[in-house]
């Protein structure tokens, strides 16, 4: 759930103070729309912001001050939009400029351009700063997956005592305006009602650093490596079943979810985005001979992590693209485990990749995969990825709650 903080309408007293302020209690986003604004007025007010925090605004008009200002977030109203074709929309997405817009009309949502990251629809309740400004749906609303191309943000009347509301709503974000510029409180985070901003998104998308992936033989099921890895300790699940039919998987999946809930842990579904929808999965692993993350994101919504798998660096590039939450890059060494590998990528193969993402200033988690052990983690950290995903070094370990105690004392 991202809280996304819209400006005043007009230029306040001690604005820029205020914003960087807002920005230092940990807002994450703030859309500077000035709907009668002249240029003149936001050039001075975004020059009084701290330019840290210019990667953080989103610009609704005079988007020609992009450029001066190193800001990559243009907002395009609803008619805006309606007047830019879509080729200047994707050119824009090609070229780095991350795009939102507006939606009043509930039937548009699924026939946005996917140039767009994200788009607000409302109002969802009675405006608090614009009088007669009258919400658009019922307390009964549901916004279903298949309804949104893009993350739908709910705007119109937000306040800390709805963004529950929001979240069963199935909304992928709420966006603030009223109840922050006309509360007398400016602490960001008692606006947001406690949960500030990066506690809501990271409560449903953190990225854990260990993941078990499950596995069946002779002598276990997949629900008894579950346990063990469970009992062991390990709190991030990735149920892969191979060669059984998709009604048995989801008898599998069930039962693995609710042995994942009564360990508090969070369960990935390899494969499978409707097996992952159907039991509530926190997550959903999709390799590069899968659906592509983009379809599955219809199905699963978006706030389902989705992991996906990549092998080089211009896999990872589409992984990114395509919306992933995380990516299983390997395979570290061969392994058993998985049939058909792709190349093997040691430690020198992660230590380039690492590189070039740092240089391309890209930032995704990344989970080595692929025959790990133990004594492979601390180097593989050093390269600078997330965490790792294990299968078999956990099953064989002859101590596996000392192996899981281990392993969250190099990965913490
Ligand atoms: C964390 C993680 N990374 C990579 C994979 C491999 O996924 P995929 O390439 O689709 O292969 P299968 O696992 O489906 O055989 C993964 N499962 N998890
Ligand atoms: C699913 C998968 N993808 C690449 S390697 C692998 C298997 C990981 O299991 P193990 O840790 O036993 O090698
Ligand atoms: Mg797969």
């Amino acid at each position: 759930m991202e809280i996304i903080a819209i400006s005043h309408p007009e230029f306040i007293p001690h604005e820029a103070h205020r914003i960087n302020a807002l920005f230092r209690e940990g807002m994450l986003r703030l859309h500077l729309r000035k709907p009668d604004g002249n240029v003149a007025d936001l050039n001075r007010l975004l020059g009084e912001i701290d330019p840290e925090f210019y990667p953080k605004i989103a610009l609704h008009t005079h988007h020609e001050l992009a450029a001066q200002f190193g800001i990559n977030r243009l907002h395009f109203p609803e008619n805006l939009r309606k007047g830019t074709p879509e080729f200047m929309l994707e050119k824009l997405k090609n070229a780095g400029f991350k795009l939102s817009t507006s939606v009043h009309d509930i039937s548009e949502l699924n026939a946005l351009s996917t140039a767009f990251e994200y788009t607000f629809f409302g109002p969802v309740f009675n405006s608090i700063s614009k009088k007669g400004y009258q919400r658009v749906i019922h307390d009964d609303f549901y916004l279903k997956n298949e309804q949104k191309n893009v993350k739908v943000i709910a705007i119109g009347g937000i306040a800390h005592s709805n963004i529950e509301k929001i979240k069963e709503m199935n909304f992928d974000g709420a966006a603030m305006l009223g109840a922050i510029w006309h509360s007398s409180n400016f602490q960001f985070l008692n606006i947001a009602g406690g949960l500030g901003p990066r506690q809501l998104k990271s409560d449903l998308k953190k990225i854990e650093k260990l993941q078990f992936i499950s596995s069946q033989s002779a002598e276990m099921s997949h629900l008894e490596s579950i346990r063990l890895a469970l009992e062991a300790g390990c709190r991030w699940i990735q149920l892969r079943v191979k060669n059984q039919e998709e009604a048995q998987i989801l008898e599998i999946a069930t039962a693995a979810k609710s042995l994942c809930d009564s360990y508090t842990a969070k369960l990935i579904i390899n494969d499978f985005p409707n097996i992952a929808r159907s039991v509530n999965a926190h997550g959903l692993h999709l390799g590069l001979n899968d659906m592509p993350i983009s379809e599955a994101r219809k199905i699963v919504g978006h706030n389902m992590i989705i992991g996906g798998t990549a092998n080089t660096f211009e896999d990872i590039l589409l992984r990114v693209n395509e919306g992933a939450d995380y990516i299983g890059l390997g395979p570290f060494r061969f392994t058993g485990t998985k049939q058909n590998l792709s190349p093997i990528l040691g430690l020198g193969g992660y230590d380039e990749l690492m590189q070039r993402l740092v240089k391309t200033n890209i930032e995704i988690p990344i989970i080595a995969i692929g025959g790990i052990l133990p004594d492979d983690i601390p180097g593989l950290l050093a390269t600078g990825l997330h965490g790792v995903a294990m299968s078999s070094a956990l099953i064989q370990s002859k101590e596996p709650k000392e192996t899981v105690q281990k392993l969250d004392e190099i990965l913490c």
